[in-house]
């Protein structure tokens, strides 16, 4: 039996199985079977180079983007008004076969934008090119997921679960669950909150379906048996996702403003070109780049050529922004000077730990600066930068 008709059997019998709080323990192993099945299954197979031919595209600029949703629903039209590079686009089903890259040019970034073939249910099991569409949206930073505003919302939820089959996870934190392998010592089970899916007896038996005898295990919060299963697997991917309704000029107002109120939801029409600002600017808000325009000592910044980071969750540090300009710089560096919305004065003395905002000005000032500069007075920041200009209206210069 291969592995897909393994998964399809397992989930017959989760199907026939009645919830109730004496099979819990039985559907939860049986889910814990099925995720192991699907790790499997996006093992590439033996003696192929794993992704799919021409899906391959390099990644270029400061943040990727994939348009994933059905057929037809306007990826190719929506890729062709962003970026200005064509892509097919017709009222037939599947024109669009390949990966087709483009490049969004949006507050001095440069983002990559991938149209894509269309997905339909059972993509995550191989049915079209699913597997490889899904292999891209897995590589990009946050997914479009297009969606036709006239069509069922149906839609929605069965490419997401499509999505989810394949170990990614939509708008969605990791869970606060502790996890560690253990050489020695038995499982150990705590919560640090009260627990009302997942009890001590349920984590035991997910263990042992993945043989794991020796593990630290801590909740940290109310999570469930499949958080607990994503914990253990490890190989999840959380990302963030805009669903983006197509076609709004088929429908009426009242579908629109409907649609519209939905969470990480945006209502366009790509034929009447409408809204296309707010869903780049939506992009951008969900991609949490930060721009940091470098200060040289005693000159302005270009404020035309930012250096584009992305924050991880922590924040964009002093350190990351060094370690972006060159990888022993953080060595070099006594303090930075800062001016903008994370600095309360202009400038601001900062260690390598401040965390910097989108938009801020960093002036880097070198351990070998310092001693210069206590002979010559130190004028390193006696320029301010130019702009900034909404921010001195709250917090003028006085450098
Ligand atoms: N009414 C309306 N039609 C649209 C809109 N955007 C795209 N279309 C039409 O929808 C059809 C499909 O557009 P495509 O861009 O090819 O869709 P796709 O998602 O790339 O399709 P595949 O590549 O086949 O998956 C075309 O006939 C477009 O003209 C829109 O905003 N409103
Ligand atoms: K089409
Ligand atoms: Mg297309």
């Amino acid at each position: 039996m291969g592995i897909i008709e393994k998964i399809k059997e397992i989930e017959a019998e989760m199907a026939r199985t009645q919830k109730n709080k004496a099979t819990e323990y039985h559907l939860g192993q049986l889910k814990a079977k099925i995720a192991k099945l699907r790790t499997q299954l996006l093992e590439p197979p033996k003696g192929s180079s794993g992704s799919g031919e021409g899906f391959e595209v390099t990644k270029y600029g400061h943040g990727r983007v994939a348009l994933i949703g059905f057929p037809s629903v306007g990826k190719s039209t929506l890729l062709t008004l962003l970026t200005g590079t064509h892509s097919e686009a017709a009222s037939y089903e599947f024109t669009t076969l390949t990966c087709i890259p483009g490049i969004i040019h949006y507050n001095d970034a440069k983002i990559q934008l991938l149209d894509l073939p269309g997905i339909i249910e059972g993509a995550s099991e191989g049915k079209g090119r699913g597997r490889q569409v899904i292999a891209v949206a897995k590589s990009s930073d946050i997914v479009l997921m297009v969606l036709d505003a006239s069509k069922s919302e149906g839609h929605r939820q069965i490419l997401t679960r499509e999505l989810e089959a394949v170990g990614l996870r939509l708008n969605k934190k990791p869970p606060q669950i502790y996890f560690k392998r253990k050489k020695t010592g038995g499982i150990s089970f705590n919560s640090t909150a009260p627990l009302t899916h997942v009890d001590e007896k349920l984590c035991y038996q997910i263990l042992h379906e993945y043989k794991i005898h020796n593990a630290e295990v801590l909740f940290r919060e109310d999570a469930t048996v499949d958080d607990l299963i994503d914990v253990i697997e490890g190989n999840r991917k959380y990302m963030k996702c805009i669903y983006v309704y197509n076609k709004i000029d088929v429908i009426g107002i009242d579908d629109v403003d409907k649609l519209a109120r939905q969470p990480n939801s945006i209502v366009i029409s790509c034929n009447l070109k409408l809204n296309l600002d707010r869903l780049l600017a939506k992009m951008w808000d969900e991609m949490g780049l930060v721009r940091v325009y470098s200060k040289p000592q005693g000159q302005q910044p270009d404020f035309t050529d930012p250096f584009v980071l992305s924050k991880d969750r922590a924040g964009c540090t002093v350190e990351d922004f060094c370690n972006h300009i060159h990888k022993n710089l953080i060595n070099q560096v006594k303090y930075a000077l800062v001016w903008g919305t994370s600095a309360r004065h202009y400038p601001q003395h900062c260690g390598h730990s401040h965390v910097l905002h989108d938009e801020d000005v960093v002036q880097i000032v070198k351990k070998k600066e310092i001693e210069e500069g206590a002979r010559g007075r130190f004028k390193s920041h006696s320029t301010a930068p130019a702009r900034i200009s909404d921010r001195e209206k709250k917090a003028p210069l006085k450098t």
